[in-house]
């Protein structure tokens, strides 16, 4: 495996959950877009040397000028895995190792991108940050209706960045019509197994409008990280 790492980072969504016009990666964070802070992070790790953003069509040049001649911004498509899929044709010949990381989680640490990168570089083919969950899930039926309650103790969330050797990931997305919700999900459907590392409370995904006021909040309350909040 080639031991170079490039990320992409699917930007290209609308944000119809968390609503307020701007596509969601452009929303300010404190007064910096999100995308903006995602890719900081991600460039600031020593192990990723390439980034490829797939932002919403209409906004490639917008995006291009945000990031700077440094990162590689293509146009998305109409969902996730089509942005990603895109992404990844756009990255170098001799990326071996590729992190998939959503725009949507700006306060994830560069400490958990490293922790990925490495795992993947150790030998694991495919590696994800996941947190316990705090809710009781109940799977339901079409009707409403709880059709089970799996143990708690073997649930995890999940989050990004999630890493995979580049010909795995390649290889899953000759799948990617599977109905999956996740970068891992379409390599599980390989049967590669997959592994799973610590997460990160602040990776949190900002997909609702409660999302942004606790983002908001996080970075008010934290100190200055590169001399930026
Ligand atoms: N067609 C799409 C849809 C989503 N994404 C990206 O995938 C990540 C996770 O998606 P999500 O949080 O669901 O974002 P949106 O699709 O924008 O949100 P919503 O479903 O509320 O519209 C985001 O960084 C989003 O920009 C993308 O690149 N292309
Ligand atoms: C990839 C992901 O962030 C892992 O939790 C999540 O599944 C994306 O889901 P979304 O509905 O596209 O936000």
């Amino acid at each position: 495996m080639n031991s170079r790492v490039g990320a992409v980072v699917p930007a290209a969504g609308r944000g119809e959950r968390l609503g307020g016009g701007t596509p969601k990666a452009l929303r300010p964070l404190a007064g910096r877009p999100m995308l903006l802070r995602a890719v900081e992070t991600l460039l600031s790790s020593t192990l990723v040397s390439q980034v490829v953003v797939a932002a919403p069509p209409t906004l490639v040049d917008v995006v291009g000028q945000l990031l700077g001649s440094g990162v590689r911004v293509v146009p998305g498509g109409a969902e996730r895995v089509d942005s990603v899929r895109v992404a990844l044709d756009a990255l170098d010949d001799d990326i071996g190792v590729v992190l998939v990381h959503d725009a949507a989680r700006p306060l994830t640490p560069a400490k958990l991108v490293d922790a990925v990168a490495t795992t993947v570089l150790d030998g694991h083919p495919a590696v994800i940050p996941v947190l316990p969950v705090a809710d009781t899930i109940k799977e339901i039926d079409a009707d409403g209706r709880v059709v089970r309650t799996p143990r708690r103790d073997g649930l995890r969330a999940v989050q990004t960045p999630q890493g995979f050797r580049r010909d795995i990931l390649r290889a899953a997305y000759a799948n990617r019509d599977l109905p999956v919700t996740d970068d891992a999900g379409l390599v599980e459907a390989l049967g590669v197994p997959v592994t799973t590392i610590p997460g990160a409370e602040e990776a949190f995904k900002v997909t609702r409008p409660a999302d942004l006021v606790l983002a908001e909040a996080l970075l008010a309350h934290s100190l200055p990280r590169d001399g930026h909040r």
